[in-house]
């Protein structure tokens, strides 16, 4: 593509690609100087002219340009690097219906159950923290919400192959970076807000802010704005949301309600009351968690044109999203579930699901820990919530980084009063123990990690089985 095609008055000169890191730019590129937590990209124009990018945009007045390429000055390069990348792309997200999901917790499962209720009739992709789908093709991500290029350049990948849908799990720290900016979402879909990110984000105001972008500014004006209305956040987004708003609910008059909820560690039926109807709804997901996740992607699709009751129809069919809520079945005579659950919104709602679908007089066991170089206030939180409604507590590695593992321990040991507990750095090891020890009518919660293939050490990303498939191999010994 000519680079007057990207910036106006710009020569005609001929774009490979564009970057905003000087250490992965090729010949032909535009490199675009972000600024960073650590780095300012401004210091790397040298490298990126090196390395070929024959045009650089920036923002900083520049005392000494290099020669060898083109210089662009932007008030804000973070936004002309959206709106190029877009028009590089050919604008994929207006190609295909998105759907952006953010909030603490539930992103995964929402874009998962969407994708799934409607994939055979309308290709639809997924990008998130589980993974990048579209078609046949699945690759592992390094970001929940990958960076605005990388982004772009999937989203016309999917347009490739025939998608007319995707659905996009939007992290905080996406919105904060512009990461999506270069995509109208047809449907913005709100979870709940718990503590969590406040290393990046320093206060939950700041948080809730990055997260209320998307119903602010991204979501199209003739879209529609799905929201939980028992989460206190409902009111504020309600007010900020350029499109319509609908609500979802168990515990307040909403569009989309559940009432009469049943579960059960196979599954859950409630009756959806929606429009002054009632429809029965079955599924074989578990918790009540699962019944919110269920109502916004039922909300979501029915708003967007997709037929009421084939969604509920699909409802008893979802698969289950691996490593989320994750129920191990390898015919033992326990209940073994994995999740992702790593706050303390997430852990407590875990421990009160595990809990009751323990049998009275029976243990639930749990095994987690927590993550290195992230809000530590949590880890004591994580010990006083164990204790209160566990068993038997297994604390172990999680994402130690350079931290020390016996350290984070300690702080996790500290919120422990009463429950037997045990630390087991291994993570591998802390799941035989935990699985090993099980008995007829217990529960083991396995929490932190769900399907991650890797484990942060001092050294940077270590291979991991994945929680999940720990659990089967320890599950499938045990039997044997
Ligand atoms: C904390 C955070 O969000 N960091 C992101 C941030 O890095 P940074 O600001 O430290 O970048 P920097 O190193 O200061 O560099 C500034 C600029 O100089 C450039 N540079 C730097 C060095 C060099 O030699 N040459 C060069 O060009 C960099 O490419 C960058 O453009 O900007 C980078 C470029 O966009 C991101 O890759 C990086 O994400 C890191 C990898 C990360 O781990 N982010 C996590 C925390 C994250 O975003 N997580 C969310 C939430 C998940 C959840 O909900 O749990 C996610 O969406 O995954």
């Amino acid at each position: 593509m000519r680079l007057s095609k990207l910036f106006k008055n710009a020569p005609t000169v001929n774009i490979t690609g564009l970057s905003f890191d000087s250490r992965t730019v090729r010949p032909g590129n535009i490199y675009f100087c972000l600024p960073g937590l650590t780095n300012d990209g401004h210091d790397f124009i040298d490298s990126a002219i090196k390395n070929g990018a024959v045009c650089i945009v920036h923002s900083k007045e520049l005392l000494n340009m290099a020669p060898g390429a083109i210089y662009i000055r932007v008030e804000d390069v973070n936004d002309a690097m959206n709106k190029v990348a877009r028009i590089f792309y050919a604008r994929p997200s207006d190609k295909m219906k998105m759907y952006g999901v953010t909030g603490t917790n539930g992103k995964s499962t929402i874009t998962n159950i969407i994708r799934d209720i409607i994939n055979d009739k309308t290709p639809c992709g997924y990008i998130g923290t589980i993974a990048i789908k579209y078609g046949d093709i699945e690759l592992q991500p390094n970001l929940t919400t990958p960076d605005a290029l990388f982004l772009q350049s999937k989203l016309a990948d999917m347009v490739r192959c025939g998608m007319k849908a995707c659905a996009l799990e939007v992290s905080s720290h996406g919105l904060a970076q512009h990461r999506v900016d270069g995509i109208s979402f047809d449907c913005a879909i709100f979870t709940n807000l718990t503590y969590d990110h406040l290393d990046f984000h320093g206060t939950m105001e700041n948080y809730f802010e990055a997260k209320s972008l998307l119903f602010k500014n991204l979501v199209k004006e003739d879209g529609v704005s799905v929201i939980n209305k028992d989460d206190e956040k409902y009111g504020a987004l309600k007010d900020c949301s350029k499109a319509r708003v609908i609500s979802y609910a168990i515990n307040s008059e909403a569009d989309y309600r559940a009432i009469n909820i049943k579960m059960s560690s196979q599954g859950t039926q409630f009756d959806l009351v929606y429009s002054g109807h009632m429809y029965p709804v079955k599924t074989n997901l578990v918790g009540n968690f699962n019944v919110y996740n269920l109502l916004a992607a039922i909300a979501a699709l029915n708003e967007t044109g997709y037929d009421l009751e084939r969604i509920i129809e699909k409802c008893a069919h979802i698969a289950q999203v691996e490593g989320r809520m994750e129920r191990i079945d390898c015919g033992q005579p326990y209940n073994v579930i994995v999740d992702f659950a790593h706050t303390p919104d997430g852990m407590e709602k875990m421990m009160q699901f595990g809990r009751s679908v323990t049998m009275p007089g029976h243990r639930l066991i749990a095994v987690f820990g927590s993550a290195g170089k992230r809000d530590v206030h949590k880890r004591k939180v994580f010990g006083e919530l164990a204790d209160k409604y566990c068993d038997y507590i297994i604390v172990t590695e999680d994402d130690p980084r350079d931290e020390d593992p016996k350290e984070i321990a300690e702080q996790i040991k500290s919120g422990i009063q009463d429950t037997p507990h045990v630390f087991v750095q291994d993570r591998y090891e802390a799941i035989h123990q935990a699985i090993s020890s099980a008995q007829e009518g217990d529960t083991v919660l396995l929490l932190g990690k769900g399907d991650e293939s890797f484990i942060y050490r001092e050294n940077g990303r270590a291979p991991w089985v994945g929680d999940n498939v720990a659990a089967k191999e320890c599950i499938k010994a045990s039997l044997a």
